[in-house]
């Protein structure tokens, strides 16, 4: 199958002085792919995104196609299949209320009236600002301002959405909505998802893949675990494992039998087990007694 996206050795001189290369690795995302991109500030994650959408014009670069197009000279044809949300998404919220914005893609692209109230009406029942539809944009906080960018990106039912660190602004139960609403639709649509954060404790709940970036090279691909299991990698880009792993890479140092957890519910499972309890779920007899002090302690090993 061909890939969403695909770049090559990008480089990129901005007029006013900031230079990006990515070079080290092709940047590929493959169909119904979840990709995180990581990296440190002024790495290139934001240049890339604006290429990906033709947004910017390379000084050179190998290869760049965004579901077999070519994003400058088929901007037309790719801005009706690929969202994109901005990292200031008030360069992009252009409609006088929340509903002519969240509608702004539909119309536009010439959809007929009833199908562009159903795609807004969507839209911003998925992110669940319906209630704002009504509103100035100029006048939301920051958050609803960028839940109102993501309900017009999800408006035109994108195969691929790209997001500038949507998590941003975000409150912890936002953020979580969010995440579950990616996730829905990269499952029940296939929709492809590129995310720029610099938040490592989420990428297990949105990524298949993880890219590193560091000054100027694509240091490596690989699932948030593989990643995450190498620090010096981690640390050459300025960034720490989540805390979870970084809890289980000190108990597994000690000599305690874990791995690095996927998630919460794998690192509570292993715990679980290491009390002495089995079966997953089979948390019916109380709560689990208090770990062995010499274990974490590290005493005991
Ligand atoms: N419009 C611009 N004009 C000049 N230089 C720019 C411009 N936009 C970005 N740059 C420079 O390009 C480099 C890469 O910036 P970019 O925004 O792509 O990084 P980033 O990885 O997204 O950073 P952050 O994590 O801070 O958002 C930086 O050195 C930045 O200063």
């Amino acid at each position: 199958m061909t890939d969403v996206v695909r770049v090559c050795e990008l480089h990129h001189v901005y007029p006013g002085g900031g230079e990006v290369t990515l070079s080290g690795q092709d940047f590929v995302v493959g169909p119904g792919e979840r990709v995180a991109i990581l990296g440190p500030n002024g790495s290139g994650k934001t240049t890339l995104l604006l290429h990906m959408v033709g947004l910017l014009t390379a000084t050179s670069c190998q290869h760049c196609t965004v579901l077999g197009l070519d994003p400058k000279r088929d901007f037309g044809q790719l801005i009706r299949r690929v969202g994109v949300v901005l990292q200031h998404v008030d360069e992009q919220i252009i409609g006088p209320t929340v509903w002519d914005d969240v509608a702004f893609g539909p119309k536009s692209h010439g959809l007929p009236p009833a199908e562009v109230r159903a795609r807004a009406e969507e839209a911003l029942d998925l992110v669940g600002i319906r209630h704002l539809a009504g509103r100035v944009p100029h006048y939301l906080s920051g958050g609803e301002r960028k839940k109102v960018a993501i309900a017009g990106a999800l408006a035109m039912r994108p195969e691929l959405l790209i997001l500038d660190e949507p998590f941003d602004n975000l409150d912890p139960r936002s953020r979580a909505d969010l995440i579950e609403i990616l996730n829905r639709l990269n499952r029940e649509r296939g929709m492809a998802l590129v995310v720029t954060t610099h938040d490592v404790n989420l990428v297990p709940r949105i990524a298949d893949v993880v890219y590193v970036f560091s000054r100027g090279r694509i240091l490596a691909r690989g699932t948030p675990l593989e990643v995450f299991r190498r620090p010096e990698l981690l640390s050459e880009a300025n960034l720490e494992p989540p805390a979870l792993i970084q809890l289980f890479a000190a108990l597994e140092r000690r000599g305690v039998p874990v791995s690095p957890p996927a998630s919460v519910e794998d690192a509570a499972e292993q715990i679980w087990r290491l009390l002495g309890r089995s079966g997953q779920g089979d948390h019916s007899d109380g709560p689990p007694p208090a770990l062995p002090r010499a274990r974490v302690a590290g005493q005991g090993g």
